[in-house]
């Protein structure tokens, strides 16, 4: 445990108003790792701790004159008895000047704070479930057993659009005569007739009614908690940031309400304790707990937590714009345990400027911040590098001071609990300096209240005026509250006595102009993305173990495994729940590395390792989809593990062994009765098998055959047509022949001058020349004549010069028989008109058509044919 004075020196650094940004750079810490000490145990609201002196000191503070670390002012403040004859509301003057006396021991309690967050090693002040449940404070008035849950409906926390501030009113106790007719269970006030003078209701018929969530009266804080912060609280602790505050009026009741007394604990130790209490009951997480405190007074920001503000006057500077506002330097403290928390809150309380004004002893004359930031994570699991998911021996503390680190993959939830006690609105007070602090409380209230009203008007005009958030530190420091990223809940503290009815229709004016501001808040999650990667590449190799190890049974030889459909059906199911996984992480991780790669280093968030899902709509619904698709794998397994596990044998634990045996005996009569089952299904199977495969290949093989034979009797018939074809080419050249021979011997007939004398008319002779010479070749050869008689004639080799007339001029003139045949065939329309006709003895042709023989005669030798030289007699 650190203890040296330099150790003890209090580590500050930027913090950002609220989680939704982080400092992109903070300073380093320390390097020595403390431990949490407890701290001295001192009064606390609700707890077993020594009652608070009933002694009622007055203070009148300024910047120089704080009160430099008495017993806990907060305490002080408490001490007194919570009614309305304390006030001094009768006008009297009971201002004091005497400056609390302190004690030197909250002095010490500042200098020896070692929960300095940037002292401290995050993983080792982690709370859960576990060590939480051994604080006694926590069940010390029966409560702490009390769910925070209860009675709330989670979905109802992070309200999204819809969501607006919870504003509520708190009627302070009086013996004054009560100008106010308060309707608490219809949540309404309105004003009674009679003291309608000097404001802006009618005079006479109904005052205007004022309606608000909740009214409050009466002194007891419990009920005021459950109404308007628990479920603000809750909300906080599932990760959304929180705002709860108190307006009104001074002496109306503020401190009351926040801190309360130790009969009446208020708001904030009964936020603190339901805070733990939240974690008891959750033991899937791991808290990471930080508090800060801090005051403004007169537009300035001072840090009630530091020790240096004790003997300097160092103000917390804020910077940033918009929703990154950040205050530094500001302490930040690691609470553990609620006896840590007291400490702190009281730490800070007796740093606090109160004063006696005109109408309260002990008049807040700043506006206070207790901050607690939730930072919470999944508990590790067996994967992760510490085997407790908590702690990392020798681990040094987070570079820049604590903050829970996302681990094996884990997310980080992170939120504010923002506990504001505004300082009261008054009137001039006869006191200088009571006055100055007045003008600043006036000044920024007002501001708050037109920042107010400006977010109302665009909320409900859907306008986007103008807000002034830059007009005071207060709006400033809210503004990302106010901007809507939180859940606000505002308690508005009135007065009912006559001689407030200003100030109380005031303060009920601007709890109404609240009412109407709309707020989205929105849960904040880091998660370190290679830790992610990692972790789902561990997974996909697990699982692909698995499969491989499930395929390998699934290959091993039937006789050695023999399993049900069932099981069957179940081990398919497996292995496609197991396949589908890996190819959910393979894609998961495509989409994270692309993811990362797409961002530049400007978007990337503070550190490089870590991505945040707010800032990418779409990478968030990518992520919502895996894992929608990766629960309803989830939901397949499950179903599936309940049909195994229905199948299980039904027989206790702790059942005897003869029990066990006898169970044993049964399965493997079971098992054996199943194969029997089965090799008899397989032989039965196994015939109506055998003959349907039988009657399948006969068919076949009748086809075969009759495809074989159909086959050779087309290759015989090929054969047979290219034996043909050869013939008739024979055939062919052999007509060729002696159609040459033919025309040789006509030709030398016709030299010899028998065919004018004979068998050629003149008549026909010239024409014939003439039509044949212009007929198409093809049509000079319609027809042939085999002549059998052409061998007796003269050689057609011969030329026709040899024995004809040697005026081959004479002989070219003369048209040929052959070119008479083509020329009659061309004017013949009958079948046998072109015929040629052989004479019997081969001497001479006669035309048939020229010599009038019959159609039918046929002269000669000769075979008559068509075209394709095909015979048609
Ligand atoms: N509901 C209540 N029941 C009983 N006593 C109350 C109640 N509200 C306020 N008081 C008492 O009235 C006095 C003034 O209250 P408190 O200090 O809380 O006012 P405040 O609004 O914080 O004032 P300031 O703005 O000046 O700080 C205190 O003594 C407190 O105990």
């Amino acid at each position: 445990m650190a203890t040296t004075t330099t150790k003890r020196l209090a580590r500050v650094q930027a913090v950002p108003f609220t989680p939704s940004k982080r400092p992109l750079s903070v300073a380093s810490s320390s390097s020595g790792v403390s431990t949490p000490r407890s701290s001295t145990p001192v009064n606390f609201p609700g707890t077993s701790s020594q009652p608070s002196s009933p002694k009622k000191i007055r203070s009148a503070l300024s910047t120089e004159s704080r009160i430099r670390g008495t017993a806990s002012s907060m305490a002080l403040k408490r001490a007194k008895t919570p009614t309305s004859l304390d006030v001094p509301s009768d006008g009297s003057r009971s201002r004091s000047t005497t400056p609390v006396p302190h004690s030197p021991n909250s002095l010490g309690a500042a200098l020896e704070s070692e929960m300095d967050v940037s002292r401290v090693d995050p993983e080792s002040v982690l709370i859960d479930a576990t060590n939480v449940c051994d604080d006694p404070d926590l069940s010390l008035d029966g409560e702490g057993n009390s769910n925070i849950l209860d009675g709330l409906d989670l979905s109802d926390l992070g309200k999204g659009k819809d969501d607006k501030v919870l504003v509520s009113v708190r009627v302070r106790p009086s013996d004054k005569t009560s100008a106010w007719n308060v309707a608490a269970g219809n949540g309404t006030l309105s004003l009674l007739p009679g003291f309608t003078k000097g404001t802006s209701q009618p005079s006479s018929g109904k005052a205007q009614e004022f309606n608000y969530d909740a009214v409050h009266t009466g002194s007891a804080n419990k009920p005021i908690y459950n109404s308007v912060a628990r479920s603000h609280v809750c909300a906080a602790m599932e990760g959304y940031n929180t705002v709860i505050f108190a307006y009104g009026q001074t002496a109306s009741g503020k401190t009351f309400t926040l801190s309360g007394t130790d009969e009446e604990p208020g708001i904030i130790p009964l936020a603190l304790k339901d805070i733990f209490g939240y974690i008891r009951r959750t033991p899937s997480r791991e808290y990471l707990l930080r508090c800060s405190y801090l005051e403004i007074y007169n537009e300035a920001i001072f840090d009630l937590l530091s020790p240096q503000s004790l003997t300097t006057k160092t103000q917390v500077q804020l910077s940033g714009t918009g929703d990154n506002v950040q205050l530094s330097p500001l302490r930040e403290e690691v609470v553990t345990s609620l006896k840590s928390v007291r400490e702190v809150l009281e730490r800070g309380a007796a740093n606090r400027r109160t004063a006696c004004t005109d109408w309260n002893d002990r008049s807040s004359r700043s506006h206070s911040v207790f901050r607690v930031v939730i930072e919470s994570r999944e508990r590790g699991a067996s994967f992760d590098d510490d085997s407790s998911g908590r702690r990392t021996p020798g681990c040094p503390p987070t570079p820049g001071g604590t903050r829970l680190q996302s681990r094996g993959g884990r997310s980080v939830q992170t939120s504010v609990l923002s506990l504001i006690d505004l300082a009261g609105s008054e009137k001039a007070t006869s006191d200088r300096e009571r006055t100055m602090e007045g003008r600043y409380i006036n000044t920024s209230l007002l501001t708050l209240g037109s920042v107010i009203g400006t977010l109302a008007e665009n909320a409900a005009k859907g306008k986007s005026d103008h807000v002034p958030f830059r007009n005071s530190k207060l709006t400033r420091m809210l503004q990302p509250s106010l901007s809507g990223n939180a859940r606000i809940s505002v308690i508005c503290t009135v007065n009912p006595d006559a001689n407030a009815v200003t100030e109380t229709i005031s303060t009920l004016l601007f709890a109404q102009r609240v009412k109407r501001v709309r707020l989205n808040a929105k849960k904040k999650e880091v998660v370190d993305t290679d830790a992610l990667l990692q972790r789902y590449k561990k997974e996909i190799d697990d699982l692909k173990a698995r499969l491989a190890e499930r395929e390998a049974e699934a290959a091993a030889p039937v006789k050695s495994r023999r399993l049900s459909a069932k099981e069957q059906l179940d081990e398919s199911r497996a292995m496609n729940d197991l396949n589908s996984r890996i190819r959910q992480l393979t894609k998961l991780i495509l989409t994270s590395q692309t993811m990362d790669e797409t961002r530049g280093d400007e978007s990337r968030p503070a550190s490089p390792s870590k991505l945040d899902f707010n800032l990418e709509p779409y990478q968030l619904q990518q992520e919502l989809l895996t894992a929608r698709r990766q629960l309803e794998s989830q939901a397949t397994q499950i179903l599936s593990l309940e049909a195994a596990l229905q199948l299980r044998p039904a027989l206790p634990l702790d059942a005897p062994e003869s029990e066990k045996d006898k169970l044993i005996a049964e399965q493997t009569k079971t098992i054996r009765e199943l194969e029997i089952v089965v090799r008899g299904y397989e032989e039965n199977l196994g015939e109506p098998l055998r003959q349907v495969r039988e009657d399948v290949e006969k068919e076949w093989q009748d086809k075969v055959e009759e495809e074989r034979r159909k086959r050779v009797e087309t290759e015989a018939w090929s054969h047979e047509l290219v034996r043909q074809l050869e013939k008739e080419k024979t055939a062919r050249v052999k007509l060729d022949e002696q159609r040459s021979a033919l025309a040789a011997f006509v030709t030398r007939f016709d030299a010899l001058g028998l065919a004018n004398a004979t068998s050629i008319p003149q008549k026909l002779r010239q024409p014939l020349t003439q039509a044949n010479s212009g007929l198409p070749p093809r049509r000079r050869r319609s027809y042939t004549l085999a002549l059998s008689s052409v061998p007796e004639m003269e050689s057609p080799g011969q030329s026709p010069s040899k024995n004809g007339p040697a005026n081959n001029d004479e002989y070219r003139e003369q048209p040929s028989l052959l070119e008479v045949e083509d020329m009659l065939c061309e004017d013949a329309s009958g079948i046998m008109d072109c015929s040629l006709l052989g004479s019997p003895t081969g001497k001479g042709l006669m035309l048939q058509k020229e010599f009038g023989v019959p159609k039918a005669g046929l002269l000669g030798r000769g075979i008559l044919q068509n075209k394709e030289n095909v015979p048609l007699l």
